[in-house]
């Protein structure tokens, strides 16, 4: 008991778990292990504990677009559950892991019984169509140059010993990269060299750092400022 107490939308708050718990399962999985597949009639509500997932959709091809990627903590399953309607998105597996699998009815319980509960979900889905539609936004009005420099800006987090610089850790596959802005792996390649060329960018073995984050912003900014 008391294993989702590290779940994001309870964390801190003063509520009895253990009667949502004991109505839930536990579901071990290993890499590339298809947990939510688009499409699918099912409703249950996933609460990642450990392990990494991957949210994608997939053409009839198989080229897939990446949506999202989520952590311990973070949580999946919601849409159907709430509203009835088969799965979005797929959502599969990166690593081993373990999630907490909650029918959609305990969960609505719990959203309906716990208000700070309710308020944290909504705004994790506000923070969600946030991110969609500066996304969306990008993907209208930006050729793919500017894309990957937003997108880059996006996975990094601030480097903690040199000022200004940002990194991405582990350093991105370029399919992975193309798989998010819509674009071929070839392309990523080809301006990855370009920005390494002109210093932008670094590939170490652990991590591709940004050296100089605030001229990718700046050209972002431009890019908007000049779309036609
Ligand atoms: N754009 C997105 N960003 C983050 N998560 C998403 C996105 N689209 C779908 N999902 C998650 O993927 C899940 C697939 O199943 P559901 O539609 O039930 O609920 C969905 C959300 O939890």
């Amino acid at each position: 008991m008391g294993r989702l107490t590290g779940i994001k939308l309870f964390k801190g708050l003063e509520i009895d778990l253990a009667p949502f718990e004991t109505r839930a399962n536990w579901r071990r999985f290993d890499p590339e292990e298809v947990l939510v597949d688009f499409d699918e009639p099912s409703t249950d509500v996933y609460f990642l504990l450990s392990g990494e997932v991957r949210v994608l959709m997939r053409t009839a091809s198989g080229k897939e677009v990446i949506l999202h990627e989520m952590k311990p903590g973070d949580l999946f399953g919601e849409l159907a559950a709430l509203d009835g309607v088969p799965r979005s998105a797929n959502v599969t597996a990166l690593t081993r892991g373990e999630a907490c699998v909650m029918p959609a009815s305990v969960f609505k319980e719990m959203l309906f019984s716990y208000q700070p509960v309710a308020e944290r979900l909504f705004c994790l889905m506000a923070s969600r169509i946030r991110e969609l539609n500066a996304r969306f936004m990008e993907q209208t009005v930006l050729d793919l140059r500017h894309r990957l420099y937003s997108e880059l800006l996006r996975l990094s987090t601030p480097r903690q010993d040199k000022s200004g610089e940002r990194v991405i850790t582990p350093p991105p596959f370029h399919h992975i990269v193309a798989a998010r802005i819509g674009c071929r792996r070839e392309q990523i390649t080809r301006e990855f060299t370009m920005l390494s060329q002109e210093g932008l960018i670094e590939r170490t073995r652990g991590a591709l750092i940004l050296r100089q984050p605030d001229v990718l912003k700046a050209r972002v900014a431009e890019a908007f400022r000049t779309d036609h």
